[in-house]
């Protein structure tokens, strides 16, 4: 099922969580919801949801205004941080149980609730684990029977609000994975919130940047890791070093030296130039490029970061190497960026 969140604005008590968000979501896609906490992500997943209503804008499931439906009646399944099973029941109740409360003549007989109860415990792993109870599930159990539970009732759309959030790195990552492979499996339309960009980058079809309330940038996990378009995004996904610049007549300036970087589309004026630290070419002279005395260099698990002390203008920039790379002892090191970015300078 497509949504469309249309210009969707969310205050609490005059508090606005969201101003004016609008997102396509396209039918089987897979979306990750990345951002800092308070950025509105789940205020944007529960208004999805239909477990708040939008102050303004209107939420569309197909073609349909869903703004003022109920989560019954979108039909939508939420998985929640934390395992929000019925203690007292067993997994298969619990995967049941949404197909068992259905009203009169939609609710299916108690082998049909079986059935797909036990398919989904096959989709999900954990087939021979029916009859027990959440508690004796691990962290990683629990939360696979949630999204079993979510799918039993065929949903329109899946909602999950960090659902790996409590648990440990290492069965994060198993679960991601497991996750996309569950996802191919379904099609389901799914919208995942994560404040973790690894897990963003690694899972979604499309990444959708939140930042104060505003979606920042929506792409790809190429497009918002390779052309971040705020310097929120460079600082937010991935690492970003950063440095003041000056623009003339379109060519980029460190004080009295042009760097051999053109931008002739940006204003003259001062500006902050940002790259990825890992995204540069070294280069043996330089006439027209980024110099500096190496200032620090530190291990940072595979490679090296360097703090180089840039000539005059007193600012230090951070790049990575090799660990072994002779550049990172010298005293004095050159470089480009390959992929950079200027923005204007913030006053
Ligand atoms: N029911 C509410 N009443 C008042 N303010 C709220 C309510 N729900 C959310 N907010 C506020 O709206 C903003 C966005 O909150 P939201 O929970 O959507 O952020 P988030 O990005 O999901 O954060 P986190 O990662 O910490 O869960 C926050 O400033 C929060 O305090």
């Amino acid at each position: 099922m497509e949504v469309r969140v249309a210009n969707v604005r969310k205050e609490f008590d005059r508090f606005a969580a969201l101003h004016d968000i609008s997102l396509d979501i396209k039918s089987g896609e897979l979306i990750a919801l990345l951002g800092p906490s308070g950025s509105g992500k789940t205020t944007l997943l529960r208004l999805i949801a239909g477990l708040e209503k939008p102050t303004r804008g209107k939420i569309y499931f197909g073609d349909e205004d869903a703004s003022h439906r109920s989560i019954q009646e979108r039909n939508v399944g939420f998985v929640f941080q934390h395992y929000a099973l019925f203690r007292h029941m067993t997994v298969a109740e619990n995967i049941g149980f949404g197909l068992k409360v259905r009203p009169g003549a939609t609710r299916p007989t108690n082998a049909e609730i079986h059935r797909r109860a036990s398919e989904l415990l096959d989709l999900v792993q954990l087939s021979g684990l029916e009859k027990r109870y959440p508690a004796q599930l691990s962290g990683g159990q629990r939360q696979r029977v949630a999204l079993a539970r979510a799918m039993a009732i065929e949903p329109k759309v899946l909602l999950l609000d960090e659902p790996f959030g409590a648990l440990d790195a290492q069965v994060r990552r198993e679960l991601r994975r497991w996750l996309r492979e569950i996802h191919d499996a379904t099609g389901h339309t799914t919208v995942f919130v994560t404040h973790d960009q690894e897990e963003a980058l690694e899972l979604a079809d499309r990444v959708v940047v939140m930042s104060q309330g505003s979606i920042e940038q929506v792409g790809t996990a190429d497009e918002v890791y390779d052309t971040p378009n705020s310097p929120f995004v460079y600082g937010f996904v991935g690492d970003s070093s950063s440095l003041p610049v000056r623009i003339e007549d379109g060519q980029l300036w460190i004080t009295d030296r042009p760097i051999g970087l053109a931008a002739p589309d940006a204003p003259d004026g001062k500006a902050t130039l940002y790259f990825r630290p890992h995204d540069i070419e070294l280069l043996d002279g330089c006439s027209g490029c980024i110099a500096g005395t190496v200032a620090a260099s530190r291990r940072v698990a595979g490679t090296r970061r360097v703090e180089l002390e840039i000539g005059g203008a007193r600012e230090m920039v951070e790049i990575e190497l090799p660990i072994e790379h002779p550049a990172a002892q010298k005293s004095r090191v050159a470089f480009r960026p390959r992929r950079w970015k200027v923005f204007p300078a913030e006053a």
